[in-house]
């Protein structure tokens, strides 16, 4: 098990980023990996002495002999993070860079690059802009010196999951694929690849598609005070983040469907007891406890716990990707239902509360 094809691909694209030049002898050994990963070990006549730079690179892809290209897909990722620029934390917590968002706020203090869903005012319902902007606060987090990333919320809820409006906002109906207006597919596939360990801080009831993506997180905290909702079929629509395979896979089938298509919602401890929750918090002590356990647990060695990450979860990528995208082309069409639709409107109109 190493790095995926996708890893591979994102490295390249990440390459391309590069601010700073790494230098000949970074971009011959890189030149060399990518043709070992892609075509395997080099095969072409060596080139005439006096062309310098094409002599070298063949000596350098030469030089890698027999190495396998699973091996060289890995090796190439590795160089790649090694060189990826590195946003400094500032003292005051505050990475200046994306989001410049009020409502998806990132932090970064102690190795931990924090992720706020910040709207407590619609209890931390998610926008099509919020989409975006946690898309840009996990691509920044993946490149930053934080050893862990948490995602969590700001005031009573963590989050109501979805934002409604985005569906009334939207008459023509929501296009969830990679170039659509709200790129679900690509927001998911983020939670999939994430390289580090991703940490969810549940400070209370979760609903929607904030529930659903913890089947992708590395482990969950949660207040006492929390609940996990996915009212779907009420909805109108159906399971996305996944959790069409990761909950039957976590809680076992019977119960998985209980909450995906049935609906109920579940305390914090019965979310422990099926796994979907690794440990529950008294709300009046959770955040101290939990963020000086986090603290500890940042002090690992950063690419031990990126290694150990990518052994456990890569070989599960391939299926997930193709799970999400399933997900994806069966809910673009549920959202524009009569039923979706009506579930909508009477939220709207008050006449339908979770
Ligand atoms: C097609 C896109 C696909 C994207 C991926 C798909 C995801 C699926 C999902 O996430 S489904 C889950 C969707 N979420 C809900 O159905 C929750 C809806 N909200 C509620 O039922 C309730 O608001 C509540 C139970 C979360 C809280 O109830 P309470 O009575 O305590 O508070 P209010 O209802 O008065 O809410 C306060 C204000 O917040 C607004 N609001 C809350 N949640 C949402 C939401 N999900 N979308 C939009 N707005 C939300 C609510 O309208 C109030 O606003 P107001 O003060 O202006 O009236």
């Amino acid at each position: 098990m190493g790095a995926s094809q996708k890893d591979f691909e994102n490295a390249v694209n990440r390459l391309k980023l590069l601010k700073e030049d790494p230098g000949n002898d970074t971009k011959i050994k890189l030149y060399a990996l990518y043709k070992q990963a892609t075509e395997g070990p080099c095969n072409v006549p060596r080139p005439p002495v006096l062309d310098f730079v094409s002599k070298a690179k063949w000596d350098a892809w030469n030089a890698l002999g027999s190495l396998p290209k699973e091996t060289a897909r890995q090796n190439y990722v590795d160089l790649v993070s090694s060189l990826s620029p590195s946003p400094k934390s500032s003292s005051s917590g505050a990475i200046g860079n994306p989001p410049k968002s009020e409502s998806v706020l990132m932090t970064s203090r102690d190795g931990i690059t924090t992720i706020t869903l910040n709207r407590p005012a619609k209890k931390n319902a998610i926008t099509l802009q919020m989409y975006e902007d946690i898309l840009l606060a996990m691509n920044a987090a993946s490149q930053d010196d934080s050893t862990i990333t948490v995602f969590t919320g700001n005031g009573e809820y963590y989050s109501s999951g979805n934002d409604l409006a985005n569906f009334t906002d939207n008459p023509g109906g929501l296009k969830l694929s990679e170039d659509g207006n709200l790129p679900l597919r690509k927001f998911v596939d983020t939670f999939i690849d994430f390289p580090k360990p991703l940490v969810a801080v549940v400070n209370g009831p979760a609903v929607g598609i904030t529930v659903t993506l913890l089947g992708l997180f590395d482990a969950v905290y949660a207040s006492d005070r929390a609940t996990f909702h996915t009212p779907f079929s009420s909805l109108g629509l159906s399971p996305e983040g996944c959790s069409s395979y990761t909950f039957p896979k976590i809680m076992g089938p019977s119960k998985a469907v209980e909450m995906l298509i049935f609906g109920k919602k579940i305390t914090a401890r019965e979310a422990c007891a099926r796994g979907l929750v690794t440990e529950v918090f008294p709300d009046g002590t959770f955040q101290e406890e939990v963020w000086a356990r986090l603290k500890a647990y940042a002090k690992n060695p950063p690419n031990a716990m990126r290694i150990a990450k990518q052994v456990i979860r890569s070989s599960e990528k391939e299926k997930l990707h193709a799970v999400n995208a399933e997900e994806c082309r069966i809910l673009e069409e549920r959202v524009l239902s009569e039923e979706c639709i009506n579930a909508v409107l009477n939220f709207f109109s008050r006449k339908a509360r979770l």
